[in-house]
């Protein structure tokens, strides 16, 4: 079965999906953004998909919401819990008080807000993903006209450590020490056998109708 995910590889959607589907029976597949995911679950591209629903911290994922809120045919399969601590990651010989940009998934910057301000980085950039951000910053010498020296991103530990230019400032930077995201594995068509079994109408879930 095909499985698509919010990539690239280093995002959280990534973590989960490697944890509980690294089989066999599954073929990994990353998306660049998580409208993309809905329309190629739309067009058969993937079977199934894993999309970050609601964070304890922070709320709603909007870009989930929406699609879900105005859509039928789309139906949760399992329910799965991911503990989320950021890191704030810059270029190597980079140091915390030059930081004035920081750029992440929505999520990630709403998770540590006060953080942010504590340390007046002032300068917010959303991203497609955690891990996109990172690639971003891995990659340029300038985002919006600062030099990358005044940048940085949010994004995991195990994310961080897939670029060698790149070093962790400072650990566990949510603003919440108990920090979690619900995912949903989503399929927008009724499948056989045991999954089939499950079957949820999970509108209710996500806004407690
Ligand atoms: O951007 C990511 O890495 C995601 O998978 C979405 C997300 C962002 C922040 C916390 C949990 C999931």
């Amino acid at each position: 079965m095909k499985l698509g995910y919010l990539g690239p590889v280093g995002s959280y959607s990534n973590i989960l999906t490697e944890k509980h589907f690294k089989t066999s029976e599954y073929t990994l597949h990353p998306h660049s953004e998580i409208r993309r995911l809905f329309e190629n679950l739309d067009n058969g591209d993937i079977d199934l998909a894993i999309i970050p629903i609601r964070n304890s911290t922070f709320g709603q994922v909007k870009e989930s919401a929406a699609e879900i809120a105005r859509r039928e045919d789309l139906i949760k399969l399992e329910e799965y819990q991911l503990k989320v601590e950021h890191c704030l990651v810059a270029r190597a010989g980079t140091k915390l008080e030059n930081i004035r940009l920081v750029s992440s998934h929505e999520q990630a910057l709403g998770q540590c807000e006060k953080y942010l301000t504590n340390k007046k980085i002032n300068q917010r950039i959303k991203a497609s993903s955690t891990a996109n951000a990172t690639e971003r910053l891995s990659n340029v010498d300038q985002i919006e006209g600062l030099d990358i020296s005044e940048c940085a991103s949010i994004c995991s530990e195990t994310c961080a450590g897939l670029f060698d230019n790149l070093i962790i400032l400072e650990h566990a930077i949510q603003d919440n020490k108990d920090n979690t995201t619900t995912f949903h594995l989503m399929t927008n068509k009724k499948l056989e056998g045991p999954q089939g079994d499950k079957l949820l109408d999970h509108k209710n879930d996500i806004f407690n109708l």
